[in-house]
């Protein structure tokens, strides 16, 4: 395959460097030569000879002239100061990058791909180095504490006494573990003179491979750091390749207009593309997967004729279970099952309809749950367990008319949380009214909805709820998972709907919308909806309808 641009160039970067360091390295061996004499005649004791040794071990590293040369060429062509660097032959990334003007993972990108054809290898080395812990810095300024400790009496001194010192704390038990001292009797005598251990050595100058650098990390005292650094060395294949000449005519990315139209393309070097390069993933802004399938649902009700009606998660009692004629002592009403709040909300003015409804059946054929209806019972707050709580006073404010509205809204329970249950959770409310609607149309109306989100076969199973009769739970068929059920329906009581005035039959279904997100988004955790988990968000496909 073809070398990109980027290749060339690195290549054509290597190449001068490479001859620089080799002519470097020539230049040197003279130097490296009288060093040798010098040294030999050193270790023979001919001292004056020592200062000349020096000086000439530095000119060793000192840029000298070819590699100036090569640097000024350099720095003519990127207009940037260079700093001399040595083992030009092969190069650290970051004067890489420096001087073609890039970043140092594209340069590693490019050294990658050089690689890969033998024309350069990228080589990699990583160094530990140390760095004091604070407590660390406090001990290299002022010693151990067993040092500061041993140092702070003679030749004994009561324990009692020693133990008085604020360094105590730590230093005794080191000033046993190093036998600097015994304890009898109560009292502490130095029984060494407490040589300078390597531990404190390596305090001083902590250095990779020096020995008490172990001891000084179990102690906290530092910690280890590590380096990466990338060099790159051209291979000779890679130098002959540069020797035969290497196209680098900057390559066009885009053409403009003008270079269409003036045929000026034909002449250009065009930059190829490999389509087979996954690019850089970027995270645009986005919806929430459950938001998306929320707003699905509400498109297709929408499509189906219907209104969509808002209201309050905090409810009365009155509205979350009284109207809905569900008894005063209705297991649900407990404690455990609901939130209730340290609040209280007025009754409507013809309240009393419902508490006769309760009693004995008011005006209607019903008979009541009987007992007493208490109307402070009714006044007390709760996060709305269901928003059937919405649908009874949307019916109470629009008695006479036909009408099909829906809400999606959370709701509150108080459950244990496990992959299933959430204390709060969504819910797909409708109600239907019209002069002869009948329990046909409201299965013909769920049956529908599940059809167009995807559910081929929906079947619906008896239930019971107070408010509803007859009642049914719907059911869907999901590959793998069997019949699932997914909420309540049924046709409203006469003793919800005759307190109000209402007309006409009632169809009210509650219908769990986490339940169908983790059908549809194949979860096996529901707290996954509630979590905010950007990764699982920036990897959710975008959601789209299967129609
Ligand atoms: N409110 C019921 C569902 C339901 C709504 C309307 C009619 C019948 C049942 C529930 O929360 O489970």
């Amino acid at each position: 395959m073809e070398l990109t641009y980027n290749e060339k160039r690195l290549l054509a970067v290597l190449k001068p460097l490479k001859d620089a360091e080799n002519a470097r390295k020539k230049a040197l061996e003279p130097i490296s030569e009288t060093v040798a004499v010098i040294r030999e005649n050193d270790s023979l004791g001919i001292n004056p000879l020592r200062d000349i040794l020096s000086m000439l071990e530095e000119t060793k590293n000192i840029a000298i002239t070819p590699v100036k040369k090569a640097l000024a060429l350099l720095e003519e062509a990127t207009g940037d100061a260079i700093e001399p660097l040595f083992d030009l032959d092969r190069p650290d990334v970051k004067y890489l990058a420096k001087i073609m003007d890039t970043t140092e993972e594209a340069v590693v990108q490019y050294a990658g791909l050089l690689q890969t054809r033998g024309l350069a290898d990228l080589i990699k080395k990583t160094t530990k180095h140390y760095i004091l812990t604070e407590e660390g810095k406090k001990c290299a300024k002022e010693g151990l504490p067993e040092r500061i400790l041993f140092e702070s009496f003679e030749k004994n001194i009561p324990i009692k006494e020693l133990q008085a010192h604020p360094q105590a704390k730590l230093g005794i038990g080191w000033l046993r573990k190093k036998g600097w001292i015994t304890i009898k009797d109560g009292i502490v005598e130095k029984i060494s003179d407490a040589p300078l251990g390597e531990d404190e050595i390596a305090l001083k100058k902590p250095s990779a491979g020096s020995p008490g650098i172990d001891e000084l990390l179990k102690r906290k005292l530092i910690e280890e750091r590590e380096d990466t650094e990338f060099r790159i060395a051209i291979t000779t294949e890679g130098e002959m390749l540069v020797s035969t000449g290497l196209d680098l005519r900057i390559e066009a990315g885009t053409l403009t207009s003008e270079q269409i139209r003036t045929s000026e393309w034909t002449s250009l070097k065009l930059r190829k593309y490999n389509v087979n390069t996954p690019p850089k993933r970027i995270f645009a802004g986005k919806k929430h997967p459950y938001q998306s399938l929320i707003d699905e649902m509400r498109e297709i009700l929408i499509s189906m004729g219907f209104t969509e009606m808002y209201g309050g998660i905090v409810q009365s009692s009155f509205w979350n279970f009284d109207a809905l004629f569900q008894p005063q002592d209705h297991p649900a009403r407990e404690m455990q099952d609901t939130f209730f709040l340290d609040k209280t909300e007025e009754l409507p003015d013809n309240y009393e309809a419902i508490r006769d409804i309760h009693e004995f059946g008011g005006d209607t054929s019903s008979t009541g749950w009987g007992g007493e209806w208490k109307k402070e019972k009714a006044e007390q707050c709760v996060l709305r367990t269901h928003t059937t709580s919405l649908s009874i006073q949307y019916l109470k404010d629009h008695p006479d008319e036909a009408l099909k509205v829906f809400c999606i809204g959370r709701v509150y329970r108080r459950e244990a949380i496990d992959p299933t249950h959430t204390p709060e959770f969504e819910q797909l409310e409708g109600i239907v009214m019209d002069t002869d609607v009948s329990f046909r149309h409201l299965m013909g109306f769920l049956k529908e909805f599940y059809h167009r989100m995807g559910f081929e076969n929906v079947r619906f199973r008896p239930a019971y709820f107070p408010y509803t009769e007859p009642s049914v739970e719907p059911e869907v068929y999901v590959d793998g998972l069997g019949w699932v059920e997914l909420g309540g329906a049924g046709i409203f009581r006469e003793e919800v709907t005759a307190p109000w005035g209402v007309k006409y039959p009632v169809l009210a279904w509650g219908l769990g919308v986490s339940r169908v997100a983790m059908l549809k988004m194949g979860l096996k955790d529901l707290r996954q909806l509630y979590k905010s988990d950007v990764d699982w968000v920036r990897n959710y496909p975008v959601y789209r309808r299967e129609d």
